[in-house]
């Protein structure tokens, strides 16, 4: 488990103090995938970059496995580091060095004989998807290689947390999900713990387990990933999740709309269920659906769903409840009666 206790960075500027990270407290359980989300400057890149001490904090501690990492001497804390991979939005790799020399490196730097060495890059070349590319230089390779070459790399010292630093930024969405499927794939065959840090909701919903979002160095909300997908409570993670479950119905087809209209949210099974074409059995209530939407997050269905209910007053008002009462979801947007 990596616990965060109390943690502030703060910057010495011309300007004076700037505060990167202030007073974190956060549990991230072992073999998870935690996401933090959080507009530019909202402190991110100075939180990771402290959890394997890139930046060492201000005040605070940070425990990976009950073991404080601010309180390790030099020579500790570079064996410490061994068991933390890290992967950069920019790749960062050695241009002047081949593919296999990149991943090399590292496993040179901890001492190990060439054939371990040869072993290991080998079979992270694999474990990537890049067998073929071992004697190529970063040059020759798309964003997506590179950033395989990165996680290879970080892989090599068979680290049990990996920290993504904005890792799919630089991607195209193409690029981005195959990335995210890699990071998914060696986070359950590893088991390895993976923090990332990123602006788009988009990649929490496809990988995380749990999250949290960051707001002028604070964490404002964290939870697991549906629950805040589902019920988010702070203004700025409703409006991170609205990028992704956002619609806009044009003004146009509202204002010529002469029945009830209603937003229903179906969370988890029911979404499956046939809530809706129960009403029209049950009611006689006729219905127009204006937007309709599912994703699923971790696999689980969460729907959006606004609809005109034309009828007569009663049986709309019958059919809401109906509604309301299987779903625990439902927004009257306008009310025709
Ligand atoms: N080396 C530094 N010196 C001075 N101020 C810094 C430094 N690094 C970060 N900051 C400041 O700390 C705050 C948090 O920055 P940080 O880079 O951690 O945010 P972020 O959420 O990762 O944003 P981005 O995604 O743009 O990198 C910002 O106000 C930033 O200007």
């Amino acid at each position: 488990m990596i616990e965060i206790r109390n943690l502030t960075k703060e910057y010495e500027t011309t300007k004076g103090t700037v505060i990167g990270v202030d007073r974190v407290s956060l549990k991230i359980h072992s073999g998870e995938i935690f996401g933090i989300v959080g507009y530019s400057g909202a402190g991110k890149s100075s939180l990771l970059r402290c959890l394997n001490l890139l930046e060492r904090p201000t005040a605070g501690q940070v425990l990976i496995g009950g073991v404080d990492l601010t309180a390790l001497h030099k020579n500790q804390l570079r064996q410490a580091r061994l068991k933390i991979g890290m992967i950069f939005q920019h790749f960062h790799l050695i241009s002047s060095k081949t593919v296999y020399d990149n991943i090399a490196f590292s496993l040179k730097a901890a001492g190990k004989s060439k054939q371990e060495i040869e072993k290991k890059v080998i079979e992270l070349l694999h474990l990537v998807g890049l067998a073929d590319k071992k004697d190529v230089y970063p040059a020759q390779l798309s964003g997506g290689q590179k950033q395989r070459v990165g996680i290879a790399r970080a892989l090599a010292n068979d680290p049990s947390v990996l920290l993504c630093d904005e890792a799919t930024s630089a991607l195209d969405p193409k690029t981005t999900k195959s990335i995210l499927r890699l990071l998914k794939d060696i986070n359950h065959e590893l088991g390895i713990t993976i923090v990332l840090i990123t602006h788009e909701m988009e990649v929490v919903k496809e990988i995380c387990d749990r999250m949290a979002v960051m707001q002028d160095g604070k964490i404002i909300e964290e939870g697991p990933v549906y629950e805040l997908f589902a019920n988010p409570r702070e203004k700025l993670t409703q409006q991170f999740i609205e990028s992704v479950l956002q619609f806009e119905i044009p003004k146009r087809v509202l204002e010529h709309r002469k029945g009830t209209i209603i937003k229903i949210q179906f969370q988890g099974s029911i979404a499956e269920e046939s809530v809706v074409s129960d009403v029209f059995q049950k009611f006689r209530v006729q219905g127009n659906i204006l937007h309709g939407k599912i994703e699923y997050i971790q696999e689980t269905p969460l729907g959006i769903f606004v609809m005109e209910l034309i009828g007569d007053a009663a049986e709309v008002r019958q059919a809401i409840a109906y509604i309301t009462a299987k779903t625990k979801r439902l927004e009257v947007m306008y009310d025709a009666a």
